[in-house]
């Protein structure tokens, strides 16, 4: 990746003028805390030795150093808030689009009826239409549930993205969800008409067929993964499954265009081997992308979080291709936005504090934690940090690797196979708890999400665009 010119920076960072009354106020509060702890002692101290007065004082005194404690670890959202601006308009005046990096999208599900087949296409669909060169992108969907009902979405929504990508493109369409596009009746292009009967046609397949619980021997066909599916095949006990639904360089759409990458992988599941929830899908994601595109950028995304931005890729390469953040550059976290949740967020569902508020101070720091999606990942961040690097057991599996062009070879896919395996991970460094090489291992994923009404949760772009410096020891979900 080349640097980026003086002349046209990617990115600024404006450190708050509101830190000095932050850190004025946080003096004069640390007085009045220690006036209070001095009062307590003198209290204690100069009682007479009393066990009623010393039983009665002791849980006030306790309360208030917890008080006091999480008083001062908050602070330190406080000293220090950056609010980091991309300059995206300046990406193409320092680059082509030759030049930009490859990006493998990572999205992971884990049940066909808690988390619908139709939304998981919905979301692929999404990041597939990114303002991107589609042969630099590629998007694996892990499927934790092993379901055939999410592979033949996925491989509806490849059929369906060879109209869906030029239409977008073409009609400068912002919102490149189907779904979310549709139902959204005042963006609807006058020229939509044909794509929405295919999209519907779309849907209703997927949906009966989910209703059904089984596919149609006459849509087996299309993909030889679906021989998989047999008498002895559980969610909890079945082999690996790859299979390339489209493949750049050799699938066009329908103006002769390429199209991404669209890779469905289950990885192998054996009662007798722990499978680490999300953590333990992202890492077998991690392999088989590696073995297949290799990206040095990646991005890691729930199944129910569609991208609302087609140009959230430039967003991201104001960072990643700027020189003077990319050595120690992490990952670039996305703040999460809930939209829909109710008039004025009574609850407070938003989750401000969490996404948006103390992010922004801890960009001073060392950068935000990990929401676990709308997460950019520089792929060589993950073997060590910027001065070290673990090699991984397999020539292939090494960020410098250079894949073959076919990712649907059979060499490939015999590779990409075993690296699915349910103890490929024995003896390796793979979220090993003493290993430099942290992955996104031991992460206890909760089996169920909560529902967002009013079509969200959505990634956003927005002022304040949070990074994080790399910090391998940090790095557990
Ligand atoms: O065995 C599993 C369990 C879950 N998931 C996926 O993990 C994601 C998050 O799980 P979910 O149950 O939806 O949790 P949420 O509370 O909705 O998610 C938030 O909290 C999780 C951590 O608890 C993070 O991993 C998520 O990124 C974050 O959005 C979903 O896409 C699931 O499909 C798997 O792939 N395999
Ligand atoms: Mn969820």
């Amino acid at each position: 990746m080349e640097c980026t010119s003086p002349k046209h920076p990617l990115n600024s960072s404006q450190l708050l003028p509101r830190r000095f009354f932050n850190r004025a106020f946080a003096l004069i509060y640390s007085f009045a805390i220690l006036t209070l702890f001095y009062r307590h002692a003198t209290t204690l101290i100069q009682s007479p030795i009393n066990l009623h007065t010393f039983f009665i004082s002791l849980p006030f005194i306790v309360s208030d150093l917890i008080l006091a404690f999480t008083w001062l670890n908050s602070q330190c959202f406080r000293m220090n808030p950056v609010i980091r601006t991309p300059l995206p308009e300046n990406l193409p005046k320092a680059f082509s689009r030759e030049e930009f990096p490859a990006l493998d999208i990572f999205i992971c599900t884990a049940d066909p009826y808690k988390e619908p087949p139709m939304t998981v296409a919905a979301t692929a669909l999404s990041v597939m239409a990114y303002e991107y060169p589609a042969e630099k992108l590629s998007i694996y969907v892990s499927d934790d549930g092993g379901s055939e009902l999410t592979l033949f979405a996925l491989m509806e929504a490849a059929r369906f993205a060879k109209a869906w990508l030029p239409f977008c493109k073409e009609n400068r369409i912002m919102e490149r969800c189907p779904s979310a596009y549709f139902a959204n009746t005042c963006a609807s292009h006058s020229a939509s008409g044909d794509i929405q009967i295919m999209y519907e046609d779309m849907k209703s397949r997927i949906e009966k067929v989910v209703e059904r619980g089984f596919v149609d021997d006459e849509y087996k066909t299309s993909a030889e993964a679906f021989g998989k599916w047999k008498k002895e095949f559980t969610t909890k006990d079945h082999p690996a499954i790859v299979q390339v639904l489209s493949e750049s360089g050799c699938d066009k759409d329908f103006i002769g265009s390429s199209i991404p990458n669209l890779v469905y992988v289950s990885r192998q599941k054996n009662k007798a081997v722990s499978h680490h929830f999300k953590a333990g899908a992202l890492n077998v994601l991690l392999r088989v992308s590696a073995i297949m595109t290799n990206a040095p950028i990646l991005l890691t995304l729930d199944c129910d979080m569609i991208s609302n931005d087609p140009t959230t890729t430039h967003t991201m390469l104001c960072f990643f291709m700027d020189r003077s953040v990319r050595p120690e550059l992490g990952y670039v976290q996305f703040p999460l936005r809930f939209d829909g949740i109710n008039n004025g967020d009574i609850y407070g569902s938003e989750l401000r504090r969490a996404f948006h508020i103390n992010p922004v101070g801890m960009n001073g720091l060392l950068g935000p934690d990990y929401f676990g999606t709308g997460t950019f990942f520089s792929r060589r961040a993950l073997h060590g940090g910027p001065s070290s690097y673990i090699e991984p057991e397999m020539v292939e599996l090494g960020p410098d690797y250079i894949p073959g062009k076919r990712s649907n070879s059979p060499h490939i896919l015999e590779l990409a196979h075993r690296v699915a395996g349910c103890s490929y991970e024995e003896g390796t460094n793979w979220g090993s708890k003493d290993s430099d090489m942290v992955h996104w291992l031991r992460t206890i994923t909760p089996a169920t999400g909560y529902t967002v009404r009013g079509g969200g949760p959505y990634f956003a772009i927005q002022r304040g665009l949070l990074f994080w410096r790399i910090r391998p020891y940090l790095w557990l979900i």
